[in-house]
């Protein structure tokens, strides 16, 4: 063996919305050998139907995703090639439709694509409501979700929907690329919106209902399955080297940290998240904010998303013409950063919102305000996340690219009034891909795997009073803006 490792390497991969992240990763201590990381690109998308999607739309091409893991590889070098396992986790819902070769029918309708807000309402009442859907799936079936994305392709795109032989989700179309099988795990399926947790099956009613073949679909592995080897020539992996299941961004940042039921996360990325590991199946939130999803190991995550975080806040930033940290206290502004529509709350139709301007209302007050309307949505669906599980002081493990500004941490702890730690590990979500790889090649959990490499330890930040004031007047401002945010 070329680098000189511990013990032998796996690979983890985050492709997530913005980039391809890759990590080469010694099994034994979890140190990172090598790492790379390959931007993608997010158009507005289109309808061939020339439906106006009037910003609702985000696509990308699945192909670039596959040369985007092809150069984040290549950035690794020869410690790419020396790996014994690798896993993908993706962000999650996208729906990727391939044709009867495997090329991409159109580019995938991603995560934070909410053109298909009339087809979840028309689901939502064909099939008994939304608390009949949470229970069924374990989720209200809210536009991100897979299933009115194909309902939206069928309505508005019928001759794509006629050409696709298979539908995939991001990571197991990358998946499928490495090992030539179709397969995928629980915690990804669970964010499809036709996968049955009572059942940890398909669910062929629904897919029947929307004309969707079950054998269009991977088979989902059980947790710890392999899904195949290598057997993609052109990356540089070995070939016959372990491929793992892999699984959603979400789920593989939860095998990333070791997470035990008692430890609420906030991930602060392109989406914001909040979430817990918890031994029970969720009953199924019928008002839609908490999915109901289950992890990659067989216990369950509710989760709350939301579509506004970094990018918008960083949009605010630049419309003021100050940098990410340049933030001042103070004052009585109010922003409600909704700049692609929201998921939570369920305002797919949304546009930012401002109120409260005063003379001598800052331009920092104003980028505050935007850090506190981005936070505050998650910390309204954490309280409804946290069960007998997660005591009152738990702290806060805030992780993603937002974890490392200043800003949004002390906006964290200011509104959430929570201990918050932050990881020095970076990339959890490569890391919980790599943790999922060397649980499979080594025998272990994987969760066992990331608690071993420690990837969890990092700067402890004590609570501070929580500023109800401020979360009060965005209450208020959300209660009163009705109308104006489309609801
Ligand atoms: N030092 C930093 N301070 C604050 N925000 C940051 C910093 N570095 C990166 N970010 C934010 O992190 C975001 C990317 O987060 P990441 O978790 O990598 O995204 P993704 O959800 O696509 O995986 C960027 O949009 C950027 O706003
Ligand atoms: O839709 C969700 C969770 O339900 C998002 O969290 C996506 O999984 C996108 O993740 P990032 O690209 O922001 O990591």
């Amino acid at each position: 063996m070329g680098t000189q490792a511990a013990g032998p390497l796996v690979i983890g991969v985050d492709s997530s919305t913005q980039s391809t992240k890759a990590l080469v990763v010694d099994a034994a201590t979890g140190e990172v050998v090598a790492r790379g990381q390959a931007p993608h690109v997010v158009t507005g998308g289109t309808a061939a139907d020339g439906a106006d999607l009037g910003g609702a739309g985000k696509e990308s091409d699945p192909e670039q995703w596959w040369r985007a893991l092809g150069e984040a590889l290549d950035q690794c070098g020869d410690a790419a090639r020396e790996a014994a396992a690798v896993s993908v986790g993706g962000q999650q819902h996208g729906l990727v439709t391939l044709d009867a070769s495997g090329r991409p029918v159109r580019p995938a309708l991603l995560w934070n694509d909410v053109r298909s807000a009339p087809q979840h309402r028309r689901l939502l009442a064909e099939h008994g409501g939304p608390a009949a859907w949470a229970r069924r799936v374990g989720s209200v079936p809210l536009p991100a979700f897979t299933v009115t994305k194909w309902a939206w392709l069928r309505e508005h795109e019928p001759a794509a929907a006629a050409a696709t032989a298979a539908v995939r989700l991001p990571h197991d179309y990358l998946t499928e690329r490495l090992s030539g099988e179709a397969v995928t795990d629980r915690g990804d399926a669970s964010g499809t919106g036709w996968w049955s947790p009572a059942d940890e099956a398909y669910d062929e009613e629904i897919l029947g209902h929307i004309g969707l073949d079950p054998k269009a679909l991977p088979r989902v592995a059980l947790p710890g399955e392999a899904a195949g080897t290598v057997q993609a020539g052109e990356l540089p992996l070995p070939q016959g080297a372990l491929v793992a299941a892999g699984t959603g961004d979400n789920m593989a940042a939860a095998l990333g940290l070791g997470l035990r039921p008692g430890q609420p996360v906030l991930s602060l990325g392109t989406s914001g998240t909040v979430y817990a590991v918890s031994a029970r199946r969720p009953a199924g939130d019928p008002t839609g904010t908490v999915a109901g999803f289950a992890d990659a190991r067989g216990d369950w995550l509710p989760l709350a998303c939301t579509l506004n975080c970094t990018l918008a806040v960083d949009r605010v930033a630049a419309l003021l013409g100050l940098g990410r940290e340049d933030v001042e206290p103070g004052g009585s502004a109010v922003m409600l950063p909704f700049l692609d529509g929201e998921r939570t709350p369920d305002l797919p139709q949304a546009s930012g919102l401002l109120h409260g301007l005063r003379h001598d209302t800052t331009r920092g007050q104003l980028l505050q305000a935007a850090y506190d309307g981005a936070v505050f949505a998650l910390l309204q669906a954490l309280e409804r996340i946290v069960d007998e599980d997660v005591p009152a002081d738990a702290p806060l493990l805030l992780i993603g690219g937002g974890a490392r500004g200043n800003a949004w941490r002390d906006t964290v702890r200011r509104l959430s009034g929570r201990p918050v730690v932050v990881p020095e590990a970076r990339e959890l979500v490569a890391l919980g891909a790599a943790a999922q790889a060397a649980g499979l090649l080594l025998g272990e959990d994987p969760a066992a795997v990331a608690r071993r490499w420690g990837t969890a330890r990092g700067a402890e930040y004590p609570a501070v009073p929580c500023d109800t004031a401020a979360r009060e007047r965005l209450a208020q401002t959300l209660a009163a803006g009705g109308p104006l945010l489309g609801a």
